[in-house]
């Protein structure tokens, strides 16, 4: 569905050093140096798959997901999406996909959002009784209501960026480029859409790439993930086997019935929180059953729970051991 191959978007910048004889100067003389935001990844995605594309501040995700709905051309590299390549931007192309980015809008500022849904119907084209279906439905499972018929500029950020999804999906897309689409919305509002997209793209078998910096969207929706970090692609697998790889250690969650001394706890593992009602222990997968029993024997243990390290941790973790690996070959590179 879509196929990336070496590509590589250099953006040409403008460099000048401060004060006015530079500025005059640079009149005449303009110097420029390459970004390299995206420099030579490849990745296969098929229909229906939901994949979410991550990576620190800056890494190029943006960039790709432009290069993908056709906004930006690609210094380099092969990209096809569904048999078309996105920067020819055909009419075909464009009904079959969307891209939203919660930081931009495309409603109608004075406008109800029913009048930018009629215009995007008019757009894509979309036959009349087809668009009261989709409109229907979108409207239940996102519960507008009535917010669609009030102006955009009235709406609160969680309902606009509802509205925004809808008025995208009004041609019923099946390819979705999604990029930070929950930003700034309370944990609630998150919640919603995550399983409004998820209940999206499995009904029309939609595919999804997903950029977001809420790790709890990416585990509630993506169950593979691909990881760019200075425009290079550093990880395309499972979510739960980079887990696997970059933190094997599991948290045991003790409840406690009453608080107990730090000194009890030195000897089950290493110590993530301890609370008087709770204690977080950190222990190799090997020795979670010998830990559980020992502090059964020695804890007033009410209940328990065995989970993963926080994505965010594993996420935080992996950007510092590519960035580590950055700075040696860096440095085995410099004289
Ligand atoms: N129009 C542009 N001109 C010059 N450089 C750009 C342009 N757009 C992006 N960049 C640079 O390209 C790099 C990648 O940017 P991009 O927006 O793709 O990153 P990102 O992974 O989406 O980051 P974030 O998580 O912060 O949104 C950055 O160094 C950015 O400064």
């Amino acid at each position: 569905m879509i196929s990336v191959r070496g590509l590589r978007k250099h953006y040409k910048v403008h460099k000048r050093p401060p004060g006015l004889k530079a500025a005059f100067r640079s009149l005449f003389h303009r110097d420029y140096t390459a970004v390299k935001a995206v420099d030579g990844i490849s990745f296969e995605i098929r229909p229906g798959e939901r994949v979410g594309f991550l990576g620190p501040n800056g890494a190029g995700k943006t960039t790709t997901l432009k290069v993908l709905s056709g906004l930006l051309h690609p210094s380099e590299g092969e990209v096809t999406v569904d048999g078309h390549v996105p920067r020819h931007r055909e009419d075909a192309y464009l009904k079959k996909i969307m891209l939203v980015m919660g930081q931009k809008q495309q409603l109608l500022w004075d406008l109800p959002p029913a009048e930018t849904f009629e215009l995007n119907r008019a757009i894509y084209d979309v036959p009349r009784e087809q668009f009261k279906q989709t409109l229907d439905e979108l409207v239940a499972l996102l519960e507008l209501g009535d917010l669609i018929q009030t102006p955009s500029r009235q709406l609160s950020l969680g309902e606009r960026m509802k509205c925004e999804l809808a008025a995208a999906l009004i041609h019923r897309p099946k390819v979705l480029f999604l990029d930070e689409p929950t930003i700034g919305l309370d944990v609630s509002m998150q919640v919603t859409m995550r399983s409004f997209i998820k209940a999206y793209t499995e009904r029309y078998g939609a595919t999804l790439i997903l950029t977001s910096h809420y790790m709890d969207d990416v585990a509630a929706l993506c169950p593979r993930i691909i990881v760019i970090d200075k425009g290079l692609l550093t990880y395309d697998g499972g979510l739960d086997a980079l887990v696997q790889r970059v933190r094997p250690e599991k948290r045991v969650v003790f409840r406690l019935e009453k608080p107990v001394e730090a000194a009890s706890l030195a000897s089950l593992g290493r110590v993530v929180s301890h609370e008087p009602g709770s204690v977080v222990l950190q222990v190799p997968p090997e020795a979670v059953s010998a830990t559980i029993s020992r502090a059964l024997s020695s804890l007033p243990v009410t209940d328990l729970t065995v989970e993963n390290a926080p994505l965010e941790e594993v996420m935080s973790e992996l950007f510092a051991e590519n960035k580590a690996r950055r700075a040696v070959a860096s440095g085995e590179a410099s004289p």
